[in-house]
């Protein structure tokens, strides 16, 4: 039995966080993606340094009216993919504010330390807005987090990314599993909802 893990995709509205999913779980792309309406998520199997595991991808509405039918499935999230798009400055501005959301809503007590996973995508868009730079000066002042420039659409970088999250994940269990020898650490209880919604 392999471990289920569950990482969340969140991001403005239109950076092509639902495009992403696709493209990794069924290899396809649709240049003509709706916006998503609450929340989805898809399953996919697969080994990262010899581990198999079952990745639970959930898959978020990034538009500000959605708000109120997304924050619910923060909780219990292993990592958190935060997306922005290379030709939209705005997009990635709004890191700071999701980051918030995201920790408000998972509850999360030491968001510097919990495994984000940074996704700057659209690479292959021909007017780039945001400089590499910049990111990584954020994901510097932000404890560190690990930065992918991805295009779903070509499909650079994008198993990469979320292998990336698996990665951070088993760290950061191996470090727990340690710990909890010592009695000095208190694992949060996860939950594994087992149906889509919304
Ligand atoms: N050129 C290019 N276009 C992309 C890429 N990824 C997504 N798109 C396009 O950008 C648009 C928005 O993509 P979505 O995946 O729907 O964006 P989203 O983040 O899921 O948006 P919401 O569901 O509204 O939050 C679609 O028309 C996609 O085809 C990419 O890597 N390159
Ligand atoms: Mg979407």
């Amino acid at each position: 039995m392999s471990t289920l893990l569950k990482v969340i995709l969140l991001g403005d509205g239109g950076v092509g966080k639902s495009s992403l999913m696709n493209r990794f779980v069924t290899n396809k792309f649709d240049s003509h993606l709706f916006h998503t309406i609450g929340v989805e998520f898809l399953n996919k199997e697969l080994e990262v340094d010899g581990q198999h595991v079952t990745l639970q991808i959930w898959d978020t509405a990034g538009q500000e009216r959605f708000r109120s039918l997304r924050t619910p499935f923060y909780r219990g999230s292993d990592c958190c993919l935060l997306t922005f798009s290379l030709d939209d400055g705005q997009s990635f501005s709004n890191l700071d504010n999701w980051k918030k959301e995201f920790t408000y809503y998972a509850d999360v007590k030491d968001p510097d330390n919990f495994p984000f996973v940074v996704l700057g995508n659209k690479l292959d868009a021909p007017e780039r807005q945001v400089s590499g730079e910049d990111v990584r000066q954020w994901c510097h002042k932000n404890g560190g987090q690990p930065y992918f420039e991805t295009s779903a659409k070509d499909a650079t970088n994008v198993a990469l990314a979320f292998e990336e999250a698996v990665r951070r994940i088993l760290a950061l269990d191996d470090r727990a599993d340690h710990l909890i020898h010592n009695n000095t650490v208190d694992l949060e209880k996860k939950t594994h909802p087992d149906s889509s919604c919304c």
